[in-house]
Protein backbone atom coordinates (compact mmCIF):
# COMPACT_ATOMS: atom_id res chain seq x y z
CA UNK A 1 0.00 0.00 0.00
CA UNK A 2 1.20 3.12 -0.94
CA UNK A 3 1.37 6.93 1.86
CA UNK A 4 -1.89 8.56 2.23
CA UNK A 5 -2.52 10.91 -1.08
CA UNK A 6 -2.93 14.30 0.46
CA UNK A 7 0.09 15.85 0.05
CA UNK A 8 1.77 17.38 2.77
CA UNK A 9 4.05 20.31 1.96
CA UNK A 10 7.09 21.36 3.94
CA UNK A 11 9.67 23.99 4.60
CA UNK A 12 12.81 23.91 5.54
CA UNK A 13 14.75 26.92 6.85
CA UNK A 14 18.32 27.69 7.86
CA UNK A 15 18.76 28.52 11.50
CA UNK A 16 20.87 27.49 14.52
CA UNK A 17 23.62 24.83 14.07
CA UNK A 18 23.07 21.48 14.13
CA UNK A 19 24.29 19.79 16.92
CA UNK A 20 24.35 15.94 18.14
CA UNK A 21 24.44 12.26 17.97
CA UNK A 22 21.54 10.73 16.54
CA UNK A 23 20.73 7.03 15.29
CA UNK A 24 18.92 6.70 12.12
CA UNK A 25 16.70 3.54 11.42
CA UNK A 26 17.57 0.33 10.16
CA UNK A 27 19.13 -0.51 6.53
CA UNK A 28 16.39 -0.58 3.88
CA UNK A 29 17.87 -3.39 1.93
CA UNK A 30 18.95 -5.79 4.83
CA UNK A 31 15.36 -5.53 6.03
CA UNK A 32 13.78 -6.63 2.95
CA UNK A 33 16.16 -9.53 2.90
CA UNK A 34 16.00 -10.37 6.59
CA UNK A 35 12.20 -10.33 6.04
CA UNK A 36 11.97 -12.29 3.14
CA UNK A 37 15.04 -14.93 3.71
CA UNK A 38 12.79 -15.52 7.16
CA UNK A 39 9.91 -16.35 4.94
CA UNK A 40 12.18 -18.88 2.88
CA UNK A 41 13.19 -20.55 5.93
CA UNK A 42 11.71 -23.37 8.32
CA UNK A 43 11.32 -21.95 11.87
CA UNK A 44 11.28 -18.88 13.09
CA UNK A 45 14.13 -16.47 12.54
CA UNK A 46 13.89 -12.96 14.61
CA UNK A 47 14.82 -9.14 13.43
CA UNK A 48 15.88 -6.53 15.73
CA UNK A 49 16.35 -2.93 14.19
CA UNK A 50 14.67 -3.51 11.32
CA UNK A 51 13.12 -0.41 9.16
CA UNK A 52 9.86 -0.09 9.91
CA UNK A 53 9.55 2.14 6.86
CA UNK A 54 6.14 2.06 4.42
CA UNK A 55 8.32 -0.36 1.68
CA UNK A 56 9.32 -2.48 4.51
CA UNK A 57 6.16 -2.77 5.54
CA UNK A 58 4.98 -3.80 2.28
CA UNK A 59 7.24 -6.65 2.30
CA UNK A 60 6.34 -7.88 5.51
CA UNK A 61 2.69 -8.10 3.95
CA UNK A 62 3.69 -9.81 0.65
CA UNK A 63 5.29 -12.35 2.68
CA UNK A 64 2.69 -12.85 4.98
CA UNK A 65 0.49 -13.43 1.58
CA UNK A 66 3.01 -15.82 0.45
CA UNK A 67 2.59 -17.79 4.01
CA UNK A 68 4.88 -16.38 6.42
CA UNK A 69 3.59 -15.28 9.88
CA UNK A 70 5.20 -12.24 11.04
CA UNK A 71 4.74 -10.06 14.10
CA UNK A 72 5.90 -7.44 16.18
CA UNK A 73 6.25 -7.48 19.42
CA UNK A 74 6.10 -4.40 22.40
CA UNK A 75 9.61 -4.06 21.98
CA UNK A 76 9.87 -3.75 18.42
CA UNK A 77 11.30 -7.43 17.82
CA UNK A 78 9.94 -9.05 14.59
CA UNK A 79 9.42 -12.73 14.32
CA UNK A 80 9.27 -14.35 10.79
CA UNK A 81 8.19 -18.01 11.27
CA UNK A 82 9.15 -19.34 7.37
CA UNK A 83 6.78 -21.16 5.04
CA UNK A 84 9.74 -22.46 3.92
CA UNK A 85 11.38 -22.75 0.20
CA UNK A 86 8.82 -24.38 -1.93
CA UNK A 87 6.14 -23.89 0.20
CA UNK A 88 5.28 -20.62 -0.60
CA UNK A 89 0.79 -20.38 -0.55
CA UNK A 90 -0.47 -18.42 -3.58
CA UNK A 91 -1.99 -15.17 -2.55
CA UNK A 92 -5.73 -14.30 -2.63
CA UNK A 93 -5.09 -10.63 -3.33
CA UNK A 94 -3.07 -8.45 -5.57
CA UNK A 95 0.30 -7.76 -4.26
CA UNK A 96 0.46 -3.54 -3.91
CA UNK A 97 4.09 -2.96 -3.43
CA UNK A 98 3.29 0.89 -2.91
CA UNK A 99 6.62 2.63 -3.89
CA UNK A 100 9.22 -0.17 -3.21
CA UNK A 101 11.08 -1.32 -6.50
CA UNK A 102 13.21 -3.50 -4.24
CA UNK A 103 10.71 -5.20 -2.24
CA UNK A 104 8.41 -6.10 -5.54
CA UNK A 105 11.61 -7.09 -7.90
CA UNK A 106 12.91 -9.08 -5.11
CA UNK A 107 9.19 -10.49 -4.62
CA UNK A 108 9.21 -11.55 -8.13
CA UNK A 109 12.21 -13.55 -7.78
CA UNK A 110 11.07 -15.50 -5.21
CA UNK A 111 7.47 -16.13 -6.49
CA UNK A 112 9.13 -16.60 -9.90
CA UNK A 113 10.00 -20.32 -9.04
CA UNK A 114 7.22 -21.48 -7.52
CA UNK A 115 4.04 -23.18 -9.07
CA UNK A 116 1.97 -20.53 -8.06
CA UNK A 117 0.29 -17.52 -9.52
CA UNK A 118 0.77 -13.98 -7.78
CA UNK A 119 0.06 -10.31 -9.16
CA UNK A 120 2.36 -6.98 -8.22
CA UNK A 121 1.37 -3.81 -8.94
CA UNK A 122 2.29 -0.72 -6.90
CA UNK A 123 1.96 3.32 -6.70
CA UNK A 124 2.27 5.92 -9.45
CA UNK A 125 5.30 5.67 -9.23
CA UNK A 126 6.51 2.01 -9.20
CA UNK A 127 4.13 0.74 -11.69
CA UNK A 128 6.52 3.50 -14.39
CA UNK A 129 9.43 1.70 -13.65
CA UNK A 130 11.33 -1.21 -15.42
CA UNK A 131 10.49 -4.68 -14.42
CA UNK A 132 11.48 -6.49 -17.83
CA UNK A 133 14.90 -6.46 -15.85
CA UNK A 134 13.89 -9.06 -13.27
CA UNK A 135 11.63 -10.81 -15.81
CA UNK A 136 14.11 -11.57 -18.84
CA UNK A 137 15.81 -14.25 -15.94
CA UNK A 138 12.36 -15.23 -14.92
CA UNK A 139 11.31 -16.21 -18.17
CA UNK A 140 14.33 -17.71 -19.07
CA UNK A 141 13.68 -20.07 -15.85
CA UNK A 142 10.45 -20.89 -16.68
CA UNK A 143 8.14 -17.94 -15.83
CA UNK A 144 5.50 -17.14 -17.35
CA UNK A 145 4.51 -13.02 -17.15
CA UNK A 146 1.65 -11.13 -18.15
CA UNK A 147 2.19 -7.75 -18.43
CA UNK A 148 1.20 -4.59 -19.85
CA UNK A 149 3.54 -3.31 -22.61
CA UNK A 150 6.95 -2.53 -21.49
CA UNK A 151 6.91 -4.89 -18.89
CA UNK A 152 5.47 -2.47 -16.30
CA UNK A 153 3.22 -3.18 -12.82
CA UNK A 154 0.30 -4.36 -12.41
CA UNK A 155 1.99 -7.81 -13.56
CA UNK A 156 0.91 -11.00 -13.44
CA UNK A 157 3.48 -14.02 -13.13
CA UNK A 158 3.34 -17.96 -12.44
CA UNK A 159 6.11 -20.06 -11.82
CA UNK A 160 7.22 -23.48 -13.42
CA UNK A 161 6.78 -26.62 -11.95
CA UNK A 162 10.09 -27.34 -12.61
CA UNK A 163 12.43 -23.88 -12.79
CA UNK A 164 15.40 -24.50 -14.98
CA UNK A 165 18.51 -23.00 -13.43
CA UNK A 166 20.72 -20.33 -15.25
CA UNK A 167 23.43 -18.64 -15.59
CA UNK A 168 22.64 -14.81 -16.29
CA UNK A 169 24.83 -12.06 -16.81
CA UNK A 170 23.56 -8.30 -15.36
CA UNK A 171 23.25 -6.32 -18.00
CA UNK A 172 22.97 -3.23 -15.41
CA UNK A 173 24.48 -2.67 -12.35
CA UNK A 174 21.97 -3.59 -10.00
CA UNK A 175 21.68 -5.41 -6.70
CA UNK A 176 18.18 -6.01 -7.44
CA UNK A 177 18.37 -8.00 -10.33
CA UNK A 178 20.96 -9.65 -8.39
CA UNK A 179 19.45 -10.37 -5.89
CA UNK A 180 15.91 -11.53 -7.45
CA UNK A 181 17.75 -13.90 -9.22
CA UNK A 182 19.78 -15.49 -7.01
CA UNK A 183 16.34 -16.06 -4.66
CA UNK A 184 14.75 -17.25 -7.93
CA UNK A 185 17.72 -19.59 -7.93
CA UNK A 186 17.13 -21.06 -4.41
CA UNK A 187 14.14 -22.95 -5.74
CA UNK A 188 15.53 -23.85 -8.87
CA UNK A 189 17.27 -27.54 -9.04
CA UNK A 190 20.93 -27.08 -9.39
CA UNK A 191 23.04 -24.35 -10.08
CA UNK A 192 22.29 -20.67 -10.66
CA UNK A 193 24.87 -18.66 -11.59
CA UNK A 194 25.03 -14.43 -11.62
CA UNK A 195 27.78 -12.69 -13.28
CA UNK A 196 28.41 -9.15 -12.70
CA UNK A 197 30.76 -7.04 -14.25
CA UNK A 198 30.39 -3.97 -11.66
CA UNK A 199 29.81 -5.36 -8.73
CA UNK A 200 26.86 -3.97 -6.20
CA UNK A 201 25.54 -4.28 -2.57
CA UNK A 202 26.25 -7.80 -1.65
CA UNK A 203 23.69 -7.99 1.13
CA UNK A 204 21.78 -10.81 -0.78
CA UNK A 205 25.16 -12.83 -0.68
CA UNK A 206 25.98 -12.31 2.74
CA UNK A 207 22.49 -13.27 4.18
CA UNK A 208 22.10 -16.48 2.02
CA UNK A 209 25.27 -17.54 3.67
CA UNK A 210 24.41 -16.79 6.83
CA UNK A 211 20.58 -18.48 6.69
CA UNK A 212 22.81 -21.89 5.34
CA UNK A 213 22.13 -21.42 1.55
CA UNK A 214 24.80 -23.15 -0.35
CA UNK A 215 26.33 -20.54 -2.37
CA UNK A 216 29.87 -19.48 -3.86
CA UNK A 217 31.25 -15.83 -4.45
CA UNK A 218 34.47 -15.72 -7.04
CA UNK A 219 36.08 -12.86 -8.12
CA UNK A 220 36.96 -12.24 -12.16
CA UNK A 221 40.04 -11.27 -13.77
CA UNK A 222 38.11 -7.62 -14.29
CA UNK A 223 36.75 -6.64 -11.09
CA UNK A 224 33.56 -8.55 -11.89
CA UNK A 225 31.95 -10.93 -9.34
CA UNK A 226 30.55 -14.46 -9.87
CA UNK A 227 27.73 -16.02 -7.69
CA UNK A 228 26.67 -19.40 -7.38
CA UNK A 229 23.67 -20.53 -5.57
CA UNK A 230 22.84 -23.92 -5.26
CA UNK A 231 18.92 -24.57 -5.15
CA UNK A 232 16.66 -26.50 -3.19
CA UNK A 233 18.79 -27.21 -0.33
CA UNK A 234 16.85 -26.05 2.95
CA UNK A 235 17.26 -22.10 4.86
CA UNK A 236 18.35 -22.18 8.43
CA UNK A 237 16.12 -19.19 10.89
CA UNK A 238 18.38 -16.69 12.12
CA UNK A 239 18.57 -14.03 14.31
CA UNK A 240 19.68 -10.68 12.57
CA UNK A 241 20.70 -7.62 13.95
CA UNK A 242 19.29 -4.67 11.33
CA UNK A 243 22.63 -1.71 10.80
CA UNK A 244 21.58 1.65 10.51
CA UNK A 245 20.77 2.77 6.91
CA UNK A 246 24.02 4.60 5.35
CA UNK A 247 21.33 6.09 2.90
CA UNK A 248 19.28 7.39 5.38
CA UNK A 249 22.39 8.67 7.28
CA UNK A 250 23.60 10.94 3.98
CA UNK A 251 20.81 13.26 5.04
CA UNK A 252 22.45 14.34 8.31
CA UNK A 253 25.65 14.14 7.19
CA UNK A 254 25.73 16.05 4.42
CA UNK A 255 23.30 18.92 6.73
CA UNK A 256 26.14 18.57 9.22
CA UNK A 257 28.36 19.68 6.89
CA UNK A 258 26.79 22.33 5.40
CA UNK A 259 24.98 24.55 7.67
CA UNK A 260 27.72 26.60 9.86
CA UNK A 261 29.25 25.42 13.15
CA UNK A 262 27.59 21.82 12.86
CA UNK A 263 29.22 19.03 14.55
CA UNK A 264 26.71 15.66 14.02
CA UNK A 265 27.70 12.29 14.59
CA UNK A 266 25.39 9.51 13.13
CA UNK A 267 25.93 6.50 15.26
CA UNK A 268 26.50 2.27 13.94
CA UNK A 269 26.05 3.38 10.47
CA UNK A 270 26.16 0.33 7.96
CA UNK A 271 29.58 0.44 6.64
CA UNK A 272 29.96 -2.16 3.72
CA UNK A 273 32.33 -1.69 0.94
CA UNK A 274 29.65 -1.24 -1.60
CA UNK A 275 27.80 1.22 0.49
CA UNK A 276 30.80 3.83 1.23
CA UNK A 277 30.45 5.60 -2.02
CA UNK A 278 29.49 9.05 -0.33
CA UNK A 279 31.95 9.31 2.39
CA UNK A 280 34.17 8.99 0.15
CA UNK A 281 33.89 11.29 -2.11
CA UNK A 282 32.62 13.93 0.60
CA UNK A 283 36.44 12.99 1.84
CA UNK A 284 37.85 14.14 -1.09
CA UNK A 285 35.93 16.99 -1.36
CA UNK A 286 37.34 18.18 1.86
CA UNK A 287 34.75 17.24 4.41
CA UNK A 288 35.97 16.99 8.11
CA UNK A 289 34.61 13.83 8.49
CA UNK A 290 35.47 10.97 10.56
CA UNK A 291 34.67 7.53 11.48
CA UNK A 292 35.29 6.36 14.61
CA UNK A 293 34.45 3.14 16.83
CA UNK A 294 34.60 0.81 13.98
CA UNK A 295 33.43 -2.78 14.35
CA UNK A 296 32.00 -6.00 12.99
CA UNK A 297 28.38 -7.02 13.97
CA UNK A 298 26.72 -9.97 12.04
CA UNK A 299 28.97 -10.04 9.45
CA UNK A 300 29.08 -6.27 9.06
CA UNK A 301 31.19 -3.63 9.79
CA UNK A 302 29.98 -0.56 11.39
CA UNK A 303 30.87 2.22 12.98
CA UNK A 304 29.80 6.45 13.89
CA UNK A 305 30.01 8.91 11.43
CA UNK A 306 31.37 12.04 12.86
CA UNK A 307 31.20 15.08 10.41
CA UNK A 308 31.69 19.00 11.23
CA UNK A 309 30.78 21.80 9.11
CA UNK A 310 33.43 22.44 6.09
CA UNK A 311 33.95 24.48 3.06
CA UNK A 312 33.98 21.94 0.33
CA UNK A 313 35.24 21.71 -3.14
CA UNK A 314 34.25 20.27 -6.26
CA UNK A 315 35.11 17.02 -7.60
CA UNK A 316 34.80 14.67 -10.47
CA UNK A 317 33.08 11.67 -9.06
CA UNK A 318 33.99 8.92 -11.25
CA UNK A 319 31.50 6.28 -12.69
CA UNK A 320 32.72 3.35 -11.12
CA UNK A 321 31.64 4.33 -7.72
CA UNK A 322 28.45 4.92 -8.53
CA UNK A 323 26.52 1.54 -7.49
CA UNK A 324 28.12 2.46 -4.42
CA UNK A 325 26.52 5.74 -3.90
CA UNK A 326 23.63 5.11 -6.27
CA UNK A 327 21.05 6.20 -3.66
CA UNK A 328 22.89 9.28 -2.39
CA UNK A 329 23.86 11.08 -5.51
CA UNK A 330 20.55 13.68 -4.89
CA UNK A 331 21.92 14.74 -1.49
CA UNK A 332 25.58 14.83 -3.14
CA UNK A 333 24.12 17.20 -5.30
CA UNK A 334 23.19 19.46 -2.21
CA UNK A 335 26.38 18.96 -0.85
CA UNK A 336 28.07 20.57 -4.43
CA UNK A 337 25.86 23.23 -4.52
CA UNK A 338 27.63 24.98 -1.23
CA UNK A 339 31.24 23.51 -2.30
CA UNK A 340 34.11 26.18 -4.84
CA UNK A 341 34.17 24.91 -7.48
CA UNK A 342 31.63 22.89 -9.97
CA UNK A 343 31.34 18.58 -9.49
CA UNK A 344 30.93 16.25 -12.46
CA UNK A 345 29.07 13.11 -11.97
CA UNK A 346 29.79 10.34 -13.84
CA UNK A 347 27.79 7.05 -15.19
CA UNK A 348 24.72 8.06 -13.16
CA UNK A 349 22.13 6.88 -16.06
CA UNK A 350 20.60 4.45 -13.27
CA UNK A 351 19.12 7.52 -11.59
CA UNK A 352 16.88 7.64 -14.08
CA UNK A 353 15.08 4.77 -13.29
CA UNK A 354 14.62 5.20 -9.51
CA UNK A 355 11.74 6.50 -7.77
CA UNK A 356 11.59 9.32 -10.26
CA UNK A 357 13.86 10.65 -12.96
CA UNK A 358 16.30 11.60 -10.69
CA UNK A 359 18.74 13.71 -12.89
CA UNK A 360 15.85 15.43 -13.69
CA UNK A 361 14.54 15.92 -10.70
CA UNK A 362 17.27 17.09 -8.91
CA UNK A 363 18.48 19.59 -11.90
CA UNK A 364 14.99 21.09 -11.06
CA UNK A 365 15.15 21.71 -7.75
CA UNK A 366 18.51 22.58 -7.53
CA UNK A 367 17.54 24.99 -10.58
CA UNK A 368 14.06 26.39 -8.09
CA UNK A 369 16.62 27.38 -5.73
CA UNK A 370 19.14 29.45 -8.18
CA UNK A 371 21.66 26.96 -8.30
CA UNK A 372 23.40 25.92 -11.60
CA UNK A 373 23.87 22.59 -13.25
CA UNK A 374 23.56 20.54 -16.34
CA UNK A 375 22.56 17.48 -16.71
CA UNK A 376 23.56 15.19 -19.64
CA UNK A 377 22.29 11.31 -20.66
CA UNK A 378 24.37 9.66 -18.09
CA UNK A 379 25.93 13.47 -15.86
CA UNK A 380 24.75 15.72 -13.69
CA UNK A 381 27.36 18.30 -13.24
CA UNK A 382 26.32 20.82 -10.28
CA UNK A 383 27.82 24.26 -10.22
CA UNK A 384 28.88 25.66 -6.57
CA UNK A 385 26.68 28.31 -4.94
CA UNK A 386 27.54 31.87 -6.65
CA UNK A 387 25.02 34.48 -4.77
CA UNK A 388 21.76 33.72 -2.43
CA UNK A 389 19.86 30.22 -2.84
CA UNK A 390 16.70 28.50 -1.60
CA UNK A 391 13.36 29.88 -1.94
CA UNK A 392 12.00 27.39 -4.38
CA UNK A 393 9.39 24.95 -4.14
CA UNK A 394 10.57 21.57 -5.20
CA UNK A 395 8.25 18.96 -6.87
CA UNK A 396 8.90 15.80 -5.50
CA UNK A 397 7.60 12.96 -7.75
CA UNK A 398 6.34 10.25 -5.22
CA UNK A 399 10.35 10.48 -4.55
CA UNK A 400 11.38 10.26 -0.85
CA UNK A 401 14.81 11.25 -1.62
CA UNK A 402 14.32 14.12 -3.69
CA UNK A 403 11.58 15.22 -0.56
CA UNK A 404 14.73 14.88 1.66
CA UNK A 405 17.77 16.36 -0.42
CA UNK A 406 15.60 19.76 -0.73
CA UNK A 407 14.63 20.02 3.17
CA UNK A 408 18.53 19.31 3.71
CA UNK A 409 18.92 22.24 0.94
CA UNK A 410 17.03 24.84 2.98
CA UNK A 411 18.29 23.82 6.52
CA UNK A 412 21.39 25.62 4.80
CA UNK A 413 19.98 28.00 2.40
CA UNK A 414 19.47 31.95 2.14
CA UNK A 415 15.60 31.78 1.98
CA UNK A 416 13.31 28.55 2.85
CA UNK A 417 12.84 25.94 0.81
CA UNK A 418 9.74 23.94 0.03
CA UNK A 419 9.01 20.22 -0.85
CA UNK A 420 5.38 19.84 -1.96
CA UNK A 421 4.88 16.48 -0.56
CA UNK A 422 7.04 14.95 2.77
CA UNK A 423 4.62 12.26 3.13
CA UNK A 424 6.78 10.27 0.56
CA UNK A 425 9.40 10.22 3.01
CA UNK A 426 7.58 7.43 5.18
CA UNK A 427 8.69 5.57 2.23
CA UNK A 428 12.38 4.68 3.76
CA UNK A 429 12.74 7.26 6.92
CA UNK A 430 9.94 7.38 8.92
CA UNK A 431 12.08 9.82 11.67
CA UNK A 432 13.19 11.96 9.86
CA UNK A 433 11.52 15.16 10.88
CA UNK A 434 11.91 14.15 14.66
CA UNK A 435 15.57 13.65 13.65
CA UNK A 436 16.27 16.58 12.26
CA UNK A 437 14.16 18.12 15.47
CA UNK A 438 16.10 16.82 18.02
CA UNK A 439 19.68 17.83 15.67
CA UNK A 440 18.19 21.73 16.30
CA UNK A 441 16.86 21.61 12.49
CA UNK A 442 13.57 23.46 11.79
CA UNK A 443 11.80 21.82 8.79
CA UNK A 444 7.84 22.45 9.28
CA UNK A 445 4.82 21.77 7.78
CA UNK A 446 4.26 24.94 5.03
CA UNK A 447 2.38 27.70 6.68
CA UNK A 448 2.43 26.62 10.31
CA UNK A 449 5.64 29.03 10.47
CA UNK A 450 5.87 32.43 9.26
CA UNK A 451 8.47 32.70 6.70
O1 LIG B 1 19.15 -4.17 -3.69
C1 LIG B 1 18.79 -3.18 -3.02
O2 LIG B 1 18.39 -3.29 -1.84
C2 LIG B 1 18.82 -1.85 -3.64
C3 LIG B 1 19.51 -1.68 -4.82
C4 LIG B 1 19.59 -0.39 -5.55
O3 LIG B 1 18.76 -0.48 -6.70
P1 LIG B 1 19.28 -1.11 -8.10
O4 LIG B 1 19.54 -2.53 -7.91
O5 LIG B 1 18.14 -0.87 -9.05
O6 LIG B 1 20.48 -0.30 -8.46
C5 LIG B 1 19.10 0.79 -4.70
O7 LIG B 1 18.85 1.90 -5.52
C6 LIG B 1 17.88 0.45 -3.88
O8 LIG B 1 17.48 1.54 -3.07
C7 LIG B 1 18.15 -0.72 -2.97
C1 LIG C 1 15.85 3.50 -5.30
C2 LIG C 1 15.37 3.33 -4.08
O1 LIG C 1 14.53 2.34 -3.68
P1 LIG C 1 13.71 1.23 -4.46
O2 LIG C 1 14.39 0.94 -5.75
O3 LIG C 1 13.68 0.08 -3.51
O4 LIG C 1 12.32 1.78 -4.66
C3 LIG C 1 15.78 4.25 -2.98
O5 LIG C 1 15.45 3.94 -1.83
O6 LIG C 1 16.40 5.30 -3.21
Amino acid sequence: MSHSTAARPLTARSGAALKGRVTVPGDKSISHRALMLGALAIGRTTVSGLLESEDVLNTAAAMRAFGARIQRDANGLWTVDGAGLGSLVEPETVIDYGNAGTGVRLAMGIAGTHPIAATFTGDASLVKRPMGRVLEPLRMMGTRVISRSGDRLPLSIHGPGTPAPISYRVPVPSAQVKSAVLLAGLNAPGQTTVIEPIPTRDHTERMLAGFGATIQVDHDDNGGRVITVTGQGELQPQDVTVPADPSSAAFPIVAGLIVPGSEVTVADVLLNEHRTGLLTTLQEMGADLEITNIRETGGERLGDVRVRHSQLRGVEVPADRAPSMIDEYPVLAVAAAFAHGTTTMLGVEELKVKESDRLAAVAAGLRANGIECEEGESTLRVHGRKGPIGGGTVTTHLDHRIAMTFLVLGLAADRPVTVDDGGVIATSFPTFEALFAELGGDISETGEQAA
